[in-house]
């Protein structure tokens, strides 16, 4: 049996079978998306792949894409991005996911939102019946008035048994104080009982509409194909109806 790191790698090396020489590419945050970073690199040494340039979704990936030698543009210095390649918190049956667990949501959907592919590698853990079932969905909010905005996002689910909020907090020596995005904004954490029921369409609008909400990590009919590794170490790629 394969172990859940390996599987990250299997499924990231099945994605990046899919670059060709000359691409543009959206690069993923997490650590999924760092072993396609890392095989990307290995490519480019190599040169099986050549003239490839990368757009990062996070200071991380920046960072990485650097160490390993993936040449980079900003996103307004490409013109097209061909293929974008990251992990997901989730992988709903509709190919819908939840993103932004890692905190770099807003960058993902800018970039991966920007036309060209999207391919999203997972091991089979990610595959859920709803999104919102494994965890936090992400919404990532301005710092000015958090505390409002924060109320405002409970609204929107005002009355649904088991739904709670809160914002994302971490530990700086002994105290905890918020998380703070690359784009130095803060993130609001909203957990489900059992996942998100109803129109992910009109829950992502009522969202969007609320005024000092950035963005938020459910990332709705962008991914065009999901590259599973199972347990049993084989592979499937999902592809949107
Ligand atoms: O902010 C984080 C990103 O959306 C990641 O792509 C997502 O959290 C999945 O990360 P991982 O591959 O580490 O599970």
């Amino acid at each position: 049996m394969m172990t859940q790191e390996e599987l990250k790698r299997v499924a990231a090396h099945r994605a990046v079978e899919m670059v060709t020489s000359g691409m543009t590419l959206g690069l993923g945050t997490g650590s999924t998306a760092a072993h396609a970073l890392d095989r990307l690199g290995d490519l480019l040494r190599s040169g099986e792949l050549m003239a490839v340039a990368g757009v990062p979704t996070s200071l991380k990936t920046e960072a990485h894409a650097g160490r390993v030698g993936i040449p980079m543009l900003a996103l307004g210095g490409a013109t097209r991005i061909d293929l974008s390649i990251d992990g997901a918190d989730e992988v709903d049956t509709e190919l819908n996911l939840v993103k932004g667990r890692g905190g770099s949501l807003l960058r993902e959907k800018m970039i991966e939102g920007s036309g060209g592919k999207f391919v999203v590698i997972v091991d089979e853990s990610k595959l859920v019946p709803r999104l919102g079932c494994t965890g936090a969905v992400p919404v990532e909010v301005v710092p000015f008035g958090c505390d409002r905005t924060l109320g405002l996002v409970r609204k929107v689910f005002d009355g649904l048994p088991g739904f709670s909020a809160r914002l994302r907090k971490v530990v700086v020596g002994k105290e905890e104080v918020p998380f703070v995005t690359d784009n130095g904004n803060y993130i609001v954490e909203m957990f489900f009982e059992d996942g998100i029921r109803g129109d992910l369409g009109e829950i992502s609008d009522r969202l969007l509409r609320i005024t000092g909400v950035v963005e938020h990590g459910m990332f709705i009919g962008m991914a065009t194909s999901v590259v599973v590794a199972k347990k049993d170490g084989t592979v499937a790629v999902l592809h949107r109806k």
